[in-house]
């Protein structure tokens, strides 16, 4: 291990998702044994008394590849160099919210944030979003971001995306491993659009391996745009370990590359593709190369599809209107 340690910015660290995000990234799951990394952990004021605790255990692992931990509630401290920041403090929400409730109270945690990235971090900075409304939290920290390329932002839908997987691989009892090509459409809320007609299960078409257009209309795709209520509804708080893995698997295909022959989904800045309106953070399938992301081209969509995946934008679309009206981009 002789490479200089790499700067992961985390905020909300002493949350939920963080008490599960940390450990795994300072083990290496994140990027690999043989890379070690800083971790630079942004929290509120009051918070930081918890995030010392959650710094002792982090020191009491004794995990060779971390090389340092810094915390402070200053984003213009915690992003000065770094080259990942994963953007997961935010509010939480709770019984009977819907994400866009949240609108108002996260929001303007991105505008500081996100000008603080821009002042700060280094020159390859790449940014992920996980706190909710996480696609239009991306939307406040990339405009008020003007000197960081848009490419360099995404909104984290990796989590839909595998829980999709799961569903898909239960429904048709075969390994995960089976599947590829799955595609998360849109918004992490639930209008999102889990798409089965160009995924595929061994090679063969998912929806025609299912055969069952109702099972896909009024099961699948319910269940998995609305598992975040389900969750939060059986545990009485939102998910977090598989939030934190979903990060995790997100960040590093980023940096690391995409499998080859297979796609992810990533919430990324629209070039228009699919007719989603430019600008908008929204999920597409995408493959991805040494940090670089690439929207899929070419794919067929039918009237199904085409009305899901408009739906979504549409609330995309008003979202980024409500926090245009509430001064934030
Ligand atoms: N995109 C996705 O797939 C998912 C997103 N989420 C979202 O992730 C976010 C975090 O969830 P949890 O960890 O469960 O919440 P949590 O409430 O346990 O932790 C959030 C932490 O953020 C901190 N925080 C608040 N404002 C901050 C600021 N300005 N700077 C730095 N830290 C700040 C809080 O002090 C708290 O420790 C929520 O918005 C949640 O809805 C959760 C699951 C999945
Ligand atoms: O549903 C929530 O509020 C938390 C979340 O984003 C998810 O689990 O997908």
């Amino acid at each position: 291990m002789s490479n200089s340690p790499v700067k992961v910015a985390v905020t909300g660290a002493a949350g939920q998702i963080g008490y599960s995000l940390l450990f795994r990234i300072a083990s290496g799951a994140l990027l690999g044994p043989d890379t070690p990394v800083q971790l630079r952990l942004l929290e509120i004021e009051p918070a930081l008394k918890a995030l010392e605790g959650v710094v002792m255990e982090l020191d009491d692992c004794a995990f060779p590849t971390l090389a340092g931990v810094e915390i402070g509630s200053d984003p213009n401290v915690i992003f000065d160099g770094a080259n990942l920041a994963l953007l997961v403090g935010a509010r939480p929400r709770t019984k009977g919210m819907e994400r866009g409730d949240l609108l108002s109270a996260n929001g303007a945690i991105f505008t500081g944030q996100g000008k603080a990235l821009n002042d700060h971090a280094a020159d390859d900075i790449r940014i992920g979003v996980t706190g909710n409304p996480a696609n239009t939290n991306a939307l406040i920290a990339m405009s008020n971001a003007p000197d960081i390329p848009r490419e360099r932002f995404s909104a984290l839908t990796r989590l839909d995306h595998n829980r999709a997987i799961s569903q898909l691989a239960t429904k048709l009892g075969v390994p995960v491993t089976e599947i590829t090509k799955m595609t998360i459409w849109g918004n992490h809320s639930a209008t999102q659009y889990p798409d089965l007609f160009h995924a595929e299960v061994g090679g063969r078409n998912a929806a025609e391996a299912v055969g069952d257009q109702e099972w896909l209309e009024n099961t699948f795709i319910p269940t998995v745009a609305k598992r975040g209520a389900a969750i939060i509804e059986a545990r009485g708080a939102s998910s977090a370990a598989s939030a934190a893995s979903a990060t995790i698997d997100a960040a590093r295909d980023w940096l690391k590359g995409s499998a080859q022959g297979d796609w992810i989904s990533m919430a990324v800045a629209s070039d228009g593709s699919y007719d989603v309106p430019e600008g908008l953070i929204s999920s597409f399938p995408v493959t991805t190369k040494n940090g670089e992301w690439e929207i899929v081209q070419g794919l067929e969509i039918d009237d199904f599809s085409r009305g899901k995946i408009d739906a979504s934008v549409k609330e995309l679309q008003e979202e980024r209107d409500a926090v245009k009206d509430l001064g934030l981009i």
